[in-house]
């Protein structure tokens, strides 16, 4: 599957922020829903025989894509603030070249297939898009759709799905808890005939929303301990209203950025509970925060105490352990930490790309062939073995920036902003649109001082 983020290209356009560093981040931030649970809520949404609400839903590119994907196979959707509606009486198929207009960068397309094959009985997935970020195969979603009984083939265009003889509740066990794989299972499994069983599953926030959702349709799923997920199948769901959970990847990276440019910053919306293994970590690195838990308007304050930050060994993990996209803004904040730092990526391929630009900034970063103490991944055939090693502390200088990614791009803007200079970032309205809403304009908010190329900084 090819990705549409996958080619970095130069920037040349007006597709690039230029950062004047050295300046704390101070103020406040509010994050709304995350992009990892709405678009899956929209899809949730295809299965509905009434329409659906789902509030707290944050202007990103994302929720463009499947918008538009939503309203090729005929779902009427209206955006009113963050509010989204969605009626899906109408529902439709699409035909490929309608799909792959509107499949766009997000990896959302694959989640449609059970919906749309309820729905419709067919359904047609296109090239992912996505994060490019090492392999991102779909092996396990096209395995549990065959299982459900799904007729799944391939040609030129894409992968197209059809279910001759309805779909049927399977016992799988995810080879990794992958959380896409997870939610296909999920949104397949509600409608299927009888029970299912998924061993092994993601037990992300993000998916015990879309689990609520779901319940509010009315399917019937039961969360056990050990990442066993048991649903059974009904004949009808209907439409639902729901209120995105906060997304605590852009909460985390505002409290990076807070870290690495020495300032304070109030992330309303971030949630403890969804942040817990994020937080300790933050507090080991010597990052201070205050949980303020008032329900509409709480929040967590983040700010860099004034003393010296600590390094820490630390690798990512499916939750509840420290989360891959949490990684890159973190790394920026360790080149500043007193030591060496270790962090083990232990769920994607390739993601510390990202690394070279911050060592041409003056980063210490070294990429290593090895696991966390020379252990073995936790995961089996997750052996990916990469590590990185950080030196701190590094005084960061400008320099011109090319973003590879959503995530990695952020940690760009963090250590242009933590640097000594004017940075030029490249491939930020690409990239960083994808899952930060207004990231400009709060970057602006908290004293940043940042301009486009056509404007100038007051
Ligand atoms: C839109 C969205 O929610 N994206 C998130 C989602 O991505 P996504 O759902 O794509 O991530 P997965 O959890 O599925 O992927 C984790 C690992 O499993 C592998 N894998 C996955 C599926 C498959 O069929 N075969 C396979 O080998 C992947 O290559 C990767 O190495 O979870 C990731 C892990 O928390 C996050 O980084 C992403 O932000
Ligand atoms: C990897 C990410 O997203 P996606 O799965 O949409 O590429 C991300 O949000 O960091």
């Amino acid at each position: 599957m090819s990705s549409t983020d996958a080619t970095p290209e130069t920037g040349t356009s007006d597709d690039v922020l230029i950062i004047h560093g050295g300046t704390p981040l101070e103020g406040e931030v509010t994050v709304r829903g995350a992009k990892n649970l709405v678009s899956k809520a929209m899809v949730a949404a295809l299965l509905g025989t009434s329409p659906s609400v789902l509030r707290s839903v944050p202007a990103i590119r994302d929720v463009e894509v499947v918008t538009g994907l939503l309203r090729v196979h005929g779902v009427d959707v209206e955006l009113d603030g963050d509010t989204l509606y969605m009626d899906p009486t109408s529902v439709e198929s699409a035909g490929v070249e309608e799909i792959n207009v509107h499949a766009g960068t997000s990896r959302i397309p694959i989640l449609l297939c059970g919906p749309l094959l309820h729905r419709l009985g067919r359904a047609f997935i296109p090239d992912l898009g996505g994060c490019n970020i090492g392999g991102r195969p779909i092996d396990f979603h096209l395995d549990a759709l065959r299982k459900f009984g799904a007729v799944v083939d391939k040609d030129a265009d894409g992968t197209h799905l059809s279910a001759p003889n309805g779909l049927h509740g399977i016992r799988y066990e995810l080879e990794f808890p992958s959380v896409g794989a997870t939610e296909q299972v999920l949104l397949t499994a509600v409608m299927a005939k009888g029970t299912t069983e998924l061993r092994n599953a993601a037990i992300e926030p993000e998916i015990i929303d879309l689990i609520c959702i779901l319940q509010k349709m009315g399917a019937i799923i039961k969360v056990h301990t050990n990442r066993v997920i048991e649903i059974v199948g009904v004949d009808e769901l209907k439409g639902y209203r729901h209120r995105a959970l906060p997304d605590r990847i852009e909460a985390a990276s505002w409290a990076s950025a807070a870290l690495a440019t020495e300032g304070s910053v109030f992330v309303r919306g971030a949630q403890q509970t969804d942040m817990m293994t994020f937080l300790n970590v933050f507090r080991s690195i010597g990052g201070a925060y205050e949980v303020d838990d008032d329900p509409t308007e709480g929040g967590i304050r983040f700010w860099h105490p004034g003393t010296a930050l600590k390094p820490v060994a630390i690798e990512t993990d499916v939750h509840p352990g420290l989360m891959t996209d949490w990684q890159q803004p973190l790394v920026v904040a360790l080149t500043q930490a007193d030591g060496l730092s270790i962090m083990h990526e232990t769920v994607y391929e390739n993601r510390f790309g990202y690394t070279s630009e911050l060592r041409r900034m003056g980063a210490n970063i070294e990429l290593y062939s090895d696991c966390l103490g020379g252990t073995p991944c936790r995961w089996g055939r997750r052996n990916f073995l990469h590590s990185a090693v950080i030196a701190g502390p590094s005084k960061l200088h400008a320099a011109d920036l090319q973003i590879p990614d959503l995530r990695a791009g952020f940690s760009h803007l963090i250590a242009a902003m933590a640097a000594e200079g004017t940075s030029r970032v490249y491939g930020v309205d690409r990239y960083i649109t994808r899952g930060y809403e207004n990231f400009e304009a709060k970057l602006l908010g908290l004293g940043a001082k940042i301009e486009r190329p056509s404007t100038k900084i007051a």
